[in-house]
């Protein structure tokens, strides 16, 4: 079984490369994973990735949420293959064939290929945020096509919010990946996140892994944080109460 601290992978949301290096040495041991995404990438590019993660590093998330057409979409992920991330991210949003034409580029790279995750609905987003842009459906309903969408598109997992983990396990299978951001500890705040649970909840519904950074990153001691979260999890998975 996964250990706690593996679940975790910790979001390093910075431009800054020296920042970047040091929190990932921080917290290495304490989480499974480093998730660089949209602004390290923009910022420091795939040789910032390779300062980041190094040559036998932790396992890399690599966040770019593309969504363009098909053809495109696989170019991105052949030109990510070198960096071998254990998971890419892609926009279910963008439809049935961009996911397939980026999960046959994800395949050119053989046993060791990213898994594929497409985002369903963003966690930052609510009913009101979908009903502007004219999705008037409930917002769980709208993640469970997209997932479902998602899963006959040979995507291997989804990115979801902790409210709907329990529903996507039930409707997508065990062995299909949920990775779940919007997770805030009851000691962190919330930011900008809006569908909102704590570790031990998210784990509890079924989730496979945690996204976590604000409430790591932002804290004197990441690794402390880490290990704290660590223990949330353990403890909600062996059915002790939380302290
Ligand atoms: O794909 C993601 O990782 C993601 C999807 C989503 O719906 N919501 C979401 O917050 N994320 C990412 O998860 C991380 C959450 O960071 P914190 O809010 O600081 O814990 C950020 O890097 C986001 O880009």
């Amino acid at each position: 079984m996964i250990s706690p601290a593996s679940r975790i992978f910790c979001a390093v949301d910075t431009t800054d490369l020296d920042a970047a290096r040091i929190l990932a040495g921080q917290v290495a041991g304490a989480v499974g994973g480093i998730k660089l995404g949209l602004e390290f990438f923009v910022a420091q590019g795939p040789a910032g990735v390779r300062a980041v993660i190094g040559e036998d590093g932790p396992p890399l998330f690599l966040d770019l949420k593309l969504h363009d057409i098909p053809n495109t979409v696989a170019g991105g992920v052949r030109a990510a293959l070198p960096l071998r991330p254990a998971f890419m991210t892609i926009h279910s949003s963008g439809g049935s064939a961009m996911m397939r034409a980026a999960a046959e580029a994800a395949s050119v790279a053989g046993p060791d290929r990213p898994k594929m995750l497409a985002v369903t609905v963003l966690t930052s987003l609510d009913a009101a945020d979908l009903s502007a842009v004219g999705q008037d459906a409930a917002v769980a309903d709208q993640v469970k096509r997209l997932a479902l969408l998602a899963k006959e598109s040979g995507m291997d997992g989804v990115i979801c919010s902790p409210a709907e983990v329990a529903m996507l396990r039930a409707a997508c299978g065990p062995d299909f990946i949920l990775m779940v951001p919007g997770i805030r500890p009851v000691w962190a705040a919330a930011n900008d996140q809006k569908r909102l649970m704590t570790p031990a909840q998210a784990v509890a519904a079924g989730a496979d892994h945690l996204v976590i950074g604000r409430p790591i990153t932002g804290q004197p001691d990441p690794a402390e944080a880490a290990r704290r979260i660590a223990a949330e999890i353990e403890a909600a998975e062996t059915g002790e109460a939380a302290r």
